[in-house]
């Protein structure tokens, strides 16, 4: 019963009416547990030959019907980690009925997911993310990988290439990125610290609103907080805790009860669709690119349309500023490569008179370095967005079986000691010699990846360069104004954010919530 009662701790409560529950979930329950009511353990025979193939680990201990899903914790990308390190570079879990393959060797991954691309670029389908945000497969994010769906996603590599974001999309980012920053020092100046969680937010839903719709926001703007609720409400109905009927179909009674689809549906219809609806009109009429003129261009239905541009507003809404957020982070841990990084910035402002763009960024070696150092460090999500087999694959001796859900251990991954040497330790010199952008990089020989948090093969992001060049101006324009320090106690002592514990929210693991200063300093450019 304790496992059952834990699964209704992670339910959130405005959900259920937990006295009506209750009783339904123990029915249930009583039935599950009745079959079995023991633990089972790994089973760590793993890499045994049977018939010429490699078994893949099965680590931990898990229990029946239920597998591992009560075994990872709060802190998944922590325990994945520990059993790679114990079980290698592939490992099997049981998550109720589905099986998950998590793999922390990229040229294992890239095996699997680009050499095998043909099979292995479909997605899970989440009952949330597939059925009403993506309005039955609709979009890219979610979609299917079928021939609308290369459509979807050919459409949108054609608005976000390079030369594109370049020529329409770049003043935006750098306007966007100038206000970030002086609201920050603004913010700083006032108290002894400033959270830049939801200044971070407003700049990145500022920066992909201009580029989607061509119109940005004030933080009281009523529009900006309804596209904060709907956004918010939409990551928590796709939570995966929203959606254990997938992984326990005997729980889909519990769906039933709790009138959850009615409530996604009515969500979708009454909040998400019209505010979309009432964007694209206004977009199309705004002078100026946009996204939405963009895609104009193809013959998309209106639905399908929507879904496309909703991925990317949600793509591009808190990516990019979780990765701000550790590099706040690790640069007050790192005062030293934070100053080494403002010289380079000064340098090249004394030569030019002028702050450096992105295409000069090959004259800012280290602070290119320092942001896939940044990434690789601390990436921004546990696991990426998983993709499921269309087929059985046979990489490297075992077999990853047809309908398998299959992972890459984003934490894992990036501190592998055969990937990257001394993984734990901060060293953005480390890419001194690769300032490819990180877009060519993840698209080029998998032995010259920076790093992977930008994913695989033919799912891969297909908005790093938009994301690398948000990123990089963010960078610039703060470095260039101000020093980030943490802030004091009463006895001036300094309080460090926590740089080693992330919180995961759902896709992203953010760091715990913290304050630092953004200090004004003598403007090189002055
Ligand atoms: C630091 C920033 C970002 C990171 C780390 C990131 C990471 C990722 C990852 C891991 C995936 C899944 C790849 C896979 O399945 O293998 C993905 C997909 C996607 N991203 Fe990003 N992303 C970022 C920024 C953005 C931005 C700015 C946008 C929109 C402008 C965006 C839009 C999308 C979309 C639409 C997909 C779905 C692609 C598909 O399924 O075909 N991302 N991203």
């Amino acid at each position: 019963m304790e496992a059952i009662n834990t699964l209704i701790e992670t339910i959130p409560p405005r959900f259920l009416e937990r006295g009506k529950l209750v009783p339904v979930v123990s029915i249930t329950a009583a039935a599950a547990i009745l079959l079995s009511s023991y633990k089972w353990f790994s089973t760590t025979s793993g890499n045994k030959l049977q018939n010429g193939v490699k078994s893949i680990p099965i680590p931990g201990s898990r229990y029946p019907y239920f597998g591992h899903m009560f075994s990872l914790g709060t802190s998944p990308g922590k325990v994945i980690a520990a059993w790679h390190k114990e079980f290698g570079s592939i490992i099997e879990l049981r998550m109720g009925i589905q099986t998950w393959i998590m793999i922390d060797d990229p040229s294992l991954a890239h095996k699997i997911f680009v050499s095998n691309g043909a099979v292995a670029s479909n997605r899970p389908h989440p009952t949330y993310a597939y059925t009403y945000y993506g309005l039955e497969g609709k979009g890219i994010a979610f979609g299917a990988h079928t021939k609308n769906w290369k459509n979807a996603r050919g459409a949108v590599l054609s608005i976000l290439a390079p030369k594109v974001v370049d020529k329409n999309y770049i003043k935006p980012i750098q306007s966007e990125a100038a206000a970030l920053v002086d609201r920050l020092i603004e913010y700083s100046k006032k108290e002894n610290g400033v959270d830049p969680t939801v200044h971070l937010h407003l700049n990145s839903m500022n920066t992909i609103c201009r580029a989607a719709f061509g119109k940005h926001y004030s933080f009281d703007d009523p529009e900006f907080k309804t596209m904060s609720h709907v956004m918010e409400r939409s990551m928590a109905f796709g939570a995966l805790e929203q959606d254990l009927p997938n992984f326990l179909p005997i729980l889909t009674v519990v769906d039933y009860f709790t009138g959850k689809h009615a409530m996604m549906k009515d969500f979708i219809n009454s909040e998400r669709n019209p505010l979309y609806r009432k964007l694209i009109a206004e977009a199309l009429e705004t002078p100026g690119p946009n996204f939405v003129k963009s895609l104009d261009e193809f013959t998309f239905s209106e639905e399908e349309r929507l879904v496309i541009i909703a991925d990317l507003v949600s793509g591009g809404t808190d990516t990019v500023s979780v990765t701000l957020s550790w590099a706040f982070v690790i640069m007050c841990h790192y005062p030293l490569a934070q100053r080494k990084a403002a010289d380079e910035i000064d340098a090249f402002i004394k030569l030019n008179g002028r702050l450096p763009e992105f295409s000069e960024r090959t004259k800012l070696p280290y602070c290119v370095s320092m942001m896939k150092e940044g990434m690789r460090f601390r990436p921004i999500g546990s696991f990426g967005i998983p993709h499921k087999m269309d087929d059985d694959v046979f990489v490297d001796g075992y077999v990853i079986p047809k309908g398998a859900t299959v992972f890459s251990s984003m934490e894992s991954m990036h501190h592998n000691p055969d990937v990257f040497s001394e993984p734990l330790r901060y060293y953005p010199e480390r890419f001194m010699n690769n300032l490819k952008t990180m877009d060519a990089s993840a698209k080029g020989k998998i032995e010259e990846r920076d790093h992977f948090n930008f994913g695989w093969g033919r799912r891969m992001c297909p908005a790093i360069y938009m994301a690398e060049v948000e990123f990089f101006t963010s960078l610039i324009q703060i470095l260039s104004k101000c020093t980030i320090e943490p802030v004091r106690d009463a006895n001036g002592k300094e309080q460090l954010p926590d740089i080693n514990n992330p919180v995961n929210s759902g896709l992203v693991l953010l760091p715990i919530s913290y304050k630092v200063n953004f200090v004004e300093r003598i403007n090189p450019l002055k």
